[in-house]
């Protein structure tokens, strides 16, 4: 699905401030995996993501995605294949509108420019279905400005919204890291049932142990650029809490 090869990332080449970010890294992330990273600050993580996604090229090497050479291709140009959430969750959502008008735009984030869908009773219906299984009632609020939701609320929306469109490959930065304990355990439950539901290919980049732990169905720890640990199936799930900690000993 996801294969990348002998990546490199140097920011700032040849100045005083130059950082290898990525190491050669060689990684494939199968169809359907859930891939969860970890690492101490500064490791490259984020970098990782950013170049999967394509908000960051790299400095040598190649990514490609379903057999696609994605290598120098802008993050506009891959959105067929990948939605995103961020940290922040004021970043996935236009404040100014309503949840409905939202979710609208989110069904046409790919669609041939000039297209518009209208809001029927039809879409309505299907948002609110949607939006009724995250459990946090907000179904019967779909008229609500989303600026005047909680950051929990909009980062559960944000989810939701990511995967209206035919994406296959959803990479989630720190989604819960700015979420009070209980929204954080609704967004990562509701990001493991839409994985799941829509057969996608995940990344989660956490700061969060636990959630390392109890989600995904593989494990990179990085380190300084490179991937220090890479655990799978059944060596993630025979993976004890206590190993994790060790990692970072
Ligand atoms: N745009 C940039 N320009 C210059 N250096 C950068 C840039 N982005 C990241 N870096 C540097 O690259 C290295 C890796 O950063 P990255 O954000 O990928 O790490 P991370 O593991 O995600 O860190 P954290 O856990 O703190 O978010 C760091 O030394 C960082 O300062």
């Amino acid at each position: 699905m996801i294969d990348i090869r002998k990546v490199h990332k140097t920011y700032n080449r040849g100045k005083a401030n130059q950082v290898d970010a990525v190491r050669g890294v060689d990684l494939k992330i199968g169809e359907q995996e859930f891939l969860v990273i970890v690492g101490s600050n500064g490791s490259g993580k984020t970098t990782l993501l950013n170049l999967v996604a394509g908000s960051v090229l790299p400095s040598s090497g190649t990514i490609h995605i379903e057999g696609n050479d994605v290598t120098k291709l802008a993050d506009y140009r891959r959105s067929e294949w990948i939605a995103r959430v961020f940290q922040n969750p004021l970043s996935g959502t236009a404040p100014d509108l309503s949840i409905l008008d939202n979710f609208r735009l989110a069904a046409i984030r790919t669609k041939p420019k000039g297209l518009s869908i209208g809001i029927s009773d039809k879409f309505k219906k299907q948002v609110k279905d949607k939006i009724s299984t995250l459990g946090m009632g907000l179904e019967n609020k779909t008229e609500q400005l989303m600026g005047t939701l909680s950051g929990g609320q909009r980062q559960a929306l944000t989810l939701l919204m990511s995967v209206m469109d035919t994406c296959k490959i959803l990479l989630l930065d720190e989604p819960t890291a700015a979420l009070d304990p209980r929204s954080a355990d609704i967004v990562m439950k509701t990001a493991d049932r839409l994985i799941a539901d829509f057969k996608l290919t995940a990344i989660l980049v956490t700061h969060n142990l636990k959630d390392a732990f109890n989600y995904g169905n593989r494990i990179i720890q990085m380190g300084e650029g490179e991937i220090l640990n890479d655990l799978k199936g059944a060596d993630k799930s025979a993976l004890k809490q206590s190993d994790l900690f060790d990692w970072f000993g």
